[in-house]
């Protein structure tokens, strides 16, 4: 159960962007979070996915209380996530080949021998050429590098899903592509995710529920 529990956080104190949200996934359960644009859905998003600290309430994960935020969350809670953001330029480091970026979050948990396996089967799962797997962000396409950045979130095997956004930059082949690839890994793991959005259309298709922003906020 991934428990998001009077959630307010933002960037000042006195004008919170997210007040007192509610928010319960159960475990294997995908829940689709729309609202408009601005509205405080990434900054929910990130602290779901303990990367963003709330001023008030509690996230919790699996029963247990988060116990820390970004670097300073323990490994067992950060490695339970799987994060995938809307623009991925901005989450890649430039100077990692996509074969490389792939395998950070195993490089980050002193796995790396793992990453001999794991990164082709992964990088082919979601549709990346060998040909690609030398190439640095700029050599790529947007929608390349969003498949290296979710093979990057599904590397250490989450037990949660955050998708910020995932698809809104790519195509329709290309988000049907990624949708497919995230839900055969949901089937095969039991993973929950939390989808944040505002193609209604999309995330009514993709996932058991939505909810609405206005229904959250408080
Ligand atoms: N780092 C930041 N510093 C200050 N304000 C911020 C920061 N990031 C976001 N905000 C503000 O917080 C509010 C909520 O932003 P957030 O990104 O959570 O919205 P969103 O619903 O995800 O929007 P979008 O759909 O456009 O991505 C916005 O008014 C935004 O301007």
């Amino acid at each position: 159960m991934l428990e998001l529990r009077a959630i307010s956080a933002g960037y000042d104190r006195r004008a919170p962007v997210v007040r007192s949200v509610d928010l319960t996934i159960a475990p294997g359960e995908s829940v689709g979070l729309l609202g408009p644009s601005g509205c405080g859905k990434s900054t929910l998003a990130r602290v779901a996915a303990l990367l963003h600290r709330p001023d008030a309430g509690q996230v919790v994960i699996d029963g247990e209380a988060a116990q820390g935020w970004r670097h300073r969350a323990p490994r067992r809670q950060r490695t339970a996530f799987g994060v995938v953001f809307q623009q991925p330029r901005l989450s890649a480091d430039p100077r990692l080949a996509l074969r490389d970026l792939v395998a950070e979050p195993l490089r980050a948990v002193g796995r790396s021998s793992e990453a001999a396996d794991l990164v082709p089967e992964l990088t082919a799962r979601v549709g990346l050429g060998k040909d690609l797997l030398g190439r640095r962000p700029h050599e790529v396409s947007d929608g390349q590098l969003q498949r290296a950045c979710l093979a990057r979130a599904l590397v250490l095997r989450p037990r949660w899903l955050i998708c910020d956004e995932m698809t809104a930059m790519l195509d329709a082949s290309t988000t049907a592509a990624l949708v497919h690839v995230v839900e055969e890994y949901r089937r095969e793991s039991g993973a929950g995710m939390l989808a944040v959005g505002h193609d209604r259309v999309l995330l009514e298709r993709w996932c058991d529920r939505t909810v609405r922003w206005e229904e959250l906020a408080g």
